[in-house]
């Protein structure tokens, strides 16, 4: 018998998530029925929307919601072999069997130089939102400036080297000056610790003194409104996250956005990257290109062994990673 390990949400967060907000619990799995298969997890991503979204689809007690990178270890169903790999949302658990409804399977090209793990970071759910996020939404042209805050994240440092790979400016904030070095590093052409500036408008302006034409909002609050003030006319921004907002108990209030949007005529739309589902296959073969290319570096932020998943959730949210937070068997 199999016994899978899990963590558990043992109560809704209040604020930022705590130690005692999470529980390790094991099963003994059953026997395999026909038509399923039994999965081992060998990555798993922690990923902010897990801190709105267990408000709204866990109650107290249930497995943490995530995705995870696993292998078959045992099969009943033919479609789906010992020994393939699938990206799965399981949650937070070492083993789970699946009746194959979910599993995306890795590209059976997948270059045996990458980490498998990176269908969970730069090839995958957050290369993809920035892919399409930047791509659909920004619509950047060539020669454009770019904004992105969070920039040295898992969806933040791949939107700021899609823009370079377009021909435009980069621009990006992140809460540490290591975190500066590394956008350097990636190609950002302007960068600014948005903790130590004396003034988020004077950054930004000394950015890029004639405005943004694309920015990508990872962040929300107090950056996005000094941002706003600082579209050039007609600038389009991808609402991609609040993350600023995550922990709040009580709606943050900011100022009144309106009259940006009015008078410079901004496009803003927010977006979850799941509307693009259809597209995934296309985007992911892309950003795999450019990476095997060299054009799209990845940073991944490895912590080892599953009895460490809170802590590298908790981590993640206070500004811990550089690129994108994995845990590593
Ligand atoms: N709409 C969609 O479909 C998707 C949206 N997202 C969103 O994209 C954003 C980035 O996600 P992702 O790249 O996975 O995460 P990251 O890898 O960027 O990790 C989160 C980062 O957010 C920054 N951060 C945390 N708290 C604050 C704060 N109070 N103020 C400013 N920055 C903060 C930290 O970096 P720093 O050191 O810079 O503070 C931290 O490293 C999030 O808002 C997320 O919700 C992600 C995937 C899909
Ligand atoms: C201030 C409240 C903000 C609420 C919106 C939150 C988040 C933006 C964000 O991070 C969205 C991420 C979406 C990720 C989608 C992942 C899918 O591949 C799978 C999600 C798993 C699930 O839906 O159970």
């Amino acid at each position: 018998m199999v016994v899978a390990k899990s963590w558990t949400m043992v109560r809704h967060f209040e604020g930022a998530p705590k130690p005692e907000d999470f529980k390790l619990i094991e099963k003994e799995l059953p026997p395999l029925k026909d038509g399923e298969v039994l999965l081992e997890s060998e990555f798993w991503s922690v990923d902010p929307y897990m801190r709105p979204y267990s408000k709204q689809k866990l109650k107290e007690g249930d497995v943490m919601m995530g995705s995870q990178v696993a292998r078959v270890m045992e099969s009943k169903n033919p479609a789906f072999p010992v020994g393939g790999y699938y990206v799965a949302y399981a949650g937070w658990t070492t083993h789970f069997i699946s009746d194959g409804k979910g599993l995306a399977p890795l590209p059976s090209n997948w270059p045996e130089n990458l980490p498998k793990s990176l269908a969970l970071g730069a090839a995958g759910m957050p290369g993809l939102t920035a892919y399409f996020g930047l791509l659909d939404l920004c619509n950047p042209k060539e020669g454009d400036v770019v904004l992105v805050n969070a920039a040295a994240g898992a969806v933040g440092s791949i939107v700021g080297q899609i823009a370079k790979i377009k021909g435009c400016k980069a621009v990006g904030s992140a809460g540490s000056d290591d975190k500066l070095g590394f956008l350097k590093e990636i190609g950002f052409d302007e960068v600014f610790n948005y903790k130590t500036v004396s003034s988020l408008a004077e950054a930004l302006k000394k950015a890029s003194p004639d405005g943004y034409d694309c920015y990508f909002e990872n962040v929300g609050g107090k950056f996005a409104d000094a941002a706003l003030q600082q579209m050039k006319d007609f600038g389009r921004i991808a609402v991609c996250g609040a993350i600023s907002l995550y922990n709040d108990s009580v709606p943050s209030t900011g100022p009144y956005i309106q009259p940006y949007i009015l008078f410079k005529q901004l496009r803003m739309e927010g977006f979850i990257v799941t509307r693009w589902q259809d597209r995934f296959p296309e985007g992911q073969k892309q950003l795999l290109q450019w990476i095997i290319e060299g054009k799209l570096k990845y940073h991944e932020h490895i912590t080892n062994g599953f009895e460490n998943m809170p802590a590298s959730f908790m981590g993640m949210l206070k500004g811990e990673n550089i690129g994108k937070a994995i845990i590593k068997v």
